[in-house]
């Protein structure tokens, strides 16, 4: 069960002081949390039984970018739906999960949590200008150098470098795209600190992600926070380039981002 710290340390504070903060928290949180008092300081414990998979039509979606340009072509895509939220994630996962975090406390209202953008894509899985919707979102460079190679969290025991999506709505979303004439695959999306720029390294890290269709920098971190209050997560891209030797001058931003319109016109309608 998630459990919330909320810091009122039965040292720190007057007991009337400590119930207020309390009752304001757990009155902020109602509907998603219950309060517990446990070693001298209070925690709100996510309650059970919460839907994992966005089955109710209740509260806002919430999607993050890392700029604006890919800001801009979501919300043409969306023409107004107010259903949506779209917030700047920065470039990075670090940032991307920072902000994350401060857009789902501002607002108790959302139930699913979208990473958005451009990305990269692996060569003969996903082309250039197709979408990619996210079967699993990996930090795939989230681990340690060893004499053997690379090691995962996983692997070193120190967490999951592997967030869950829903594989039904991912493929379920891939149809609706193809339907609306994009080129469209559902694969595993990786995040990554250093954006690919060499043949060895797409290589190293489509053998290390059997099946890797495409790499970005955000996803992980959005759904790091997106986890945390157990809210499901999806992550979009829009394939700008290849993953491989960095050739900035050959990417496809504008054809992009025009994609990742098109694909958020198209999930204003199937969601
Ligand atoms: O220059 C522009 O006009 C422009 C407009 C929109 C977006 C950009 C970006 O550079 C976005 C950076 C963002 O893109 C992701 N990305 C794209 N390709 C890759 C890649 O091959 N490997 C890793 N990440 C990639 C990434 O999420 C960046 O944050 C520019």
């Amino acid at each position: 069960m998630l459990q919330l710290p909320i810091f009122i340390s039965a040292e720190s504070c007057s007991f009337s002081k400590k119930r207020l903060r309390a009752l304001f928290l757990s009155t902020f949180f109602e509907h998603r949390f219950e309060k517990q008092y446990d070693k001298g300081a209070y925690y709100l414990n996510l309650k059970g039984n919460q839907p994992m998979e966005h089955t109710t039509s209740d509260g806002r979606i919430l999607v993050m970018t890392a700029v604006e340009g890919e800001r801009e072509a979501v919300l043409r895509g969306l023409k107004g739906d107010t259903r949506f939220v779209v917030e700047l994630a920065g470039v990075g996962a670090p940032s991307a999960a920072a902000s994350t975090a401060l857009a789902l406390a501002a607002a108790g209202d959302y139930r699913l949590v979208i990473s958005a953008g451009i990305g990269g894509g692996f060569v003969e899985v996903a082309e250039l200008e197709s979408v990619v919707v996210a079967d699993a979102i990996i930090a795939a460079d989230l681990g340690a150098e060893t004499a053997e190679g690379f090691s995962s969290v996983d692997e070193l025991g120190f967490g999951s470098s592997r967030i869950a999506v829903n594989v039904a709505t991912a493929q379920r979303f891939v149809q609706a795209l193809r339907a609306a004439g994009q080129t469209a695959v559902a694969g595993p999306i990786l995040t990554v600190s250093t954006a690919t720029g060499t043949a060895a390294t797409a290589e190293q890290l489509a053998k290390r992600v059997p099946g890797a269709a495409a790499e970005a920098m955000e996803g992980y971190g959005v759904a790091v926070a997106a986890n945390r209050l157990e809210l499901p997560t999806m992550e979009i891209r829009t394939i700008s380039n290849a993953v491989g030797p960095r050739d900035r001058a050959a990417w496809r931003i504008k054809e992009a981002l025009q994609a990742l319109e098109a694909a958020f016109s198209t999930l204003t309608e199937v969601i």
